[in-house]
């Protein structure tokens, strides 16, 4: 960076106050005179009660705080710093290697930390970071727990609008519903919805995924089974559909269900009987049978797996939940929702149209329930400061995808790398542009170098370069093999 920047740089930013709490002397001198050359106020501390003093009174905008100090130690004081302070950041100073206390001093409340012997570059980076951020940090203060309804299904595309007309169209009746989508789009939210807007919702409601019960007693489960029935059944048992008299039954993954049991299925839905396993007596089932899938019963049903008439009958009435991908404008009004769930500061102001529109492009293979992972993991990471896309986890590969196409990761792993070397007082766009073709050409010209047998005239034309611009990056990257164009 030259100083020109440099001083750009010093201008512009406002002058803060920073407490730095340290017993070494040396560390003190160097951290003030570094952040004095920033622009900033120093005020030195040599124990956590004087510094906790000097932060009463200054209201500093950073603390700097060594965890080894004479009496206190930086970890138990770093509560009193933050209330002292009113959350300003704070960044510990640990042993080279601790990782007990940089731990202890994140879940303490610290923003960041740095491990001695640490070099004035990475201490000024860290500062301008934690600064930026206290600059960034929402200031509206929750004043009223936000609550939120867990079941609430939340989406203000066409397609969930028409979801929720349906819901509300189906609840009254006792129809039986099949609720299709990819996994992870909301089909137990839809099945809970449609029973607590039922006639039923004061009875039971029972969700169960036949793929996790034990095949061999699948229909014991749903049916019960009396007593001698098969080795093991040493009492009369109720089966799911006598415990959910009156109420509602989610089969969940219907398409797993064996075929055998498609059958007797069948008979409930048509005729309202079933038997317990080992019974001859036939019980009439007050139930709703509501039933969802991920998988295209239609092929199901094409390779035998699946019966049609159990197929007719359960597509009476479907109600189809559209993957994540294909109603973008969901993303908000979800990632709102979910924030104000975690009780995020200020959820409204945590997302920049920027990051909803690298959301937006996102697949979303896991569709809201990855949405939801996605937004938790991020807050975690953000604490409190507005949400960035690095702090996302990457994009869950699609099925049968080994993981993202390598151009879709390579975008993703470029746009996480520019935006957190940019962010706040980080690189300048140029210096960005420098690193990032120092780090990518090399690799591009020897590939496409050792394709023309090392002739650089053929390669600058592949290229679509100059011939002069090639030989002199070639030189920069410390590439300068002969040349064979004759
Ligand atoms: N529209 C929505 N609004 C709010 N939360 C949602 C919505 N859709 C899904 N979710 C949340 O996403 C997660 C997954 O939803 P759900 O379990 O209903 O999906 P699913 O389609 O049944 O998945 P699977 O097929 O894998 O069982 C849940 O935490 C759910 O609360």
């Amino acid at each position: 960076m030259n100083s020109s920047t440099d001083a750009r740089r010093r201008t512009a930013a406002t002058q803060h106050t920073v407490l730095v709490v340290d017993d070494e002397p040396s560390i003190c001198w160097a951290l003030e005179k570094m952040l004095t050359q920033e622009g900033h106020a120093v005020v030195t501390a040599s124990s956590a009660e004087e510094g906790l003093e000097q932060a009463a009174a200054v209201q500093p905008a950073l603390v700097i705080l060594d965890v080894r100090l004479p009496k206190e130690d930086g970890i138990t004081a770093l509560p009193k710093f933050l209330a002292a302070t009113h959350d300003a950041p704070v960044v510990v100073i640990t042993a080279f290697g601790d990782l007990e206390t940089a731990v202890a001093a994140v879940k303490n409340g610290a923003t960041d930390y740095l491990t001695k012997p640490f070099k004035l570059d990475d201490a000024l980076r860290v500062c301008r970071q934690a600064i930026a951020e206290s600059e960034n940090r929402i200031t509206q203060v929750v004043t009223t727990k936000s609550e939120v309804n867990p079941t609430a299904i939340v989406g203000t595309s066409p397609a969930m609008q028409q979801v929720f007309r349906q819901i509300a169209l189906v609840a009254e009746s006792d129809l039986s519903v099949l609720i299709t989508g990819e996994t992870g789009t909301g089909k137990e939210l839809v099945a809970a919805a449609i029973h607590r807007h039922s006639r039923r919702s004061d009875g039971p409601y029972l969700p169960i995924a036949p793929v996790a019960l034990n095949p061999d007693l699948i229909e014991s489960e749903l049916f019960g089974h009396v007593k001698g029935a098969f080795t093991g059944a040493s009492d009369d048992k109720a089966g799911l559909f006598e415990r959910a008299e009156n109420g509602t039954v989610l089969l969940d993954e219907i398409g797993d269900l064996p075929l055998a049991t498609q059958v007797k299925l069948l008979r409930v839905l048509e005729q309202g009987q079933y038997s317990r396993v080992g019974d001859v007596r036939t019980r009439t089932a007050n139930v709703r049978i509501l039933a969802a899938t991920n998988c295209d019963l239609h092929e199901a049903v094409g390779k035998g797996t699946f019966r049609e008439d159990l197929f007719h009958r359960m597509t009476g009435m479907q109600i189809h939940l559209p993957p994540l991908r294909e109603r973008a404008e969901d993303i908000a009004p979800l990632c709102q929702h979910f924030l104000t769930a975690l009780q995020y500061p200020a959820p409204d102001q945590a997302i920049s149209e920027q990051l909803l529109a690298e959301l937006q492009k996102q697949p979303w293979h896991g569709n809201v329930r990855e949405l939801k992972n996605a937004v938790e993991h991020a807050a975690v990471v953000a604490r409190s400061r507005p949400l960035f896309i690095h702090d996302f986890p990457p994009p869950a590969p699609g099925r049968g995808e080994a993981s993202s196409s390598p151009q879709r990761s390579l975008e993703q792993s470029i746009s996480r790398w520019a935006v957190s070397a940019l962010e706040p007082n980080g690189e300048t766009p140029q210096d960005l542009h420098t690193k990032f073709l120092a780090a990518t050409e090399p690799t591009l010209f020897k590939i496409i170098l050792a394709h023309t047998g090392g002739n650089r005239a053929k390669a600058s034309e592949l290229l679509g370069i100059h011939r002069g611009t090639l030989r002199d990056r070639l030189r920069t990257y410390g590439l300068d093999e002969p040349d064979t164009s004759s």
